[in-house]
């Protein structure tokens, strides 16, 4: 449809040596609050993904992303917006995470993520995330 907008928002898996990934509990005052996401955010106009996901993850997070891979995304209609939700990996950061005021942020084995609340758009990109490491874990 023509009038359509797009809503582009990167999110990162943050993973870290024992393949658990980085969730993050949304402050209850927001859309989707008090459910788990993957940490980032809306892309600015002129901005790429990749750089919008470094500056997210950097002000949410205070840590410094290398080399995301592109994972899963998500298309979704909201109301008179049309979300979509990319999905990095990261496997390559520094710094150590520490939440925004109001949010809380918890590593996570990736079994357990299907027991987290998360919002709609989240479920098939956690379930690739899941896949994903399956694949890993089996081939060593
Ligand atoms: N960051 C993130 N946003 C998600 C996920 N799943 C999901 O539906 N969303 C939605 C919620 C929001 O409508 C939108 C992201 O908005 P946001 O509020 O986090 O973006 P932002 O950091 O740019 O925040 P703001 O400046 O607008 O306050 O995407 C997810 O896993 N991570």
């Amino acid at each position: 449809m023509a009038d359509t907008l797009l809503l582009p928002v990167v999110a990162a898996a943050i993973l870290d040596g024992e393949g658990r990934c980085l969730v993050q509990r949304r402050p209850v005052d927001k859309e989707h609050g008090g459910l788990w996401e993957f940490p980032g955010g809306k892309v600015e106009p002129g901005e790429s993904p990749e750089a919008a996901l470094a500056r997210e993850i950097a002000e949410e997070l205070q840590v410094t992303i290398d080399a995301p891979v592109p994972l899963a995304f998500a298309s979704e209609a909201r109301g008179p917006r049309h979300l979509l939700l990319l999905l990095y990996r990261v496997e390559r950061w520094t710094g150590t995470p520490r939440p925004l005021a109001g949010s809380i942020l918890r590593w996570c084995r990736p079994a357990e993520l299907p027991g987290l609340a998360m919002p709609p758009a989240d479920r098939p990109l956690a379930d690739a995330l899941i896949a994903g490491s399956g694949k890993n874990a089996a081939h060593g």
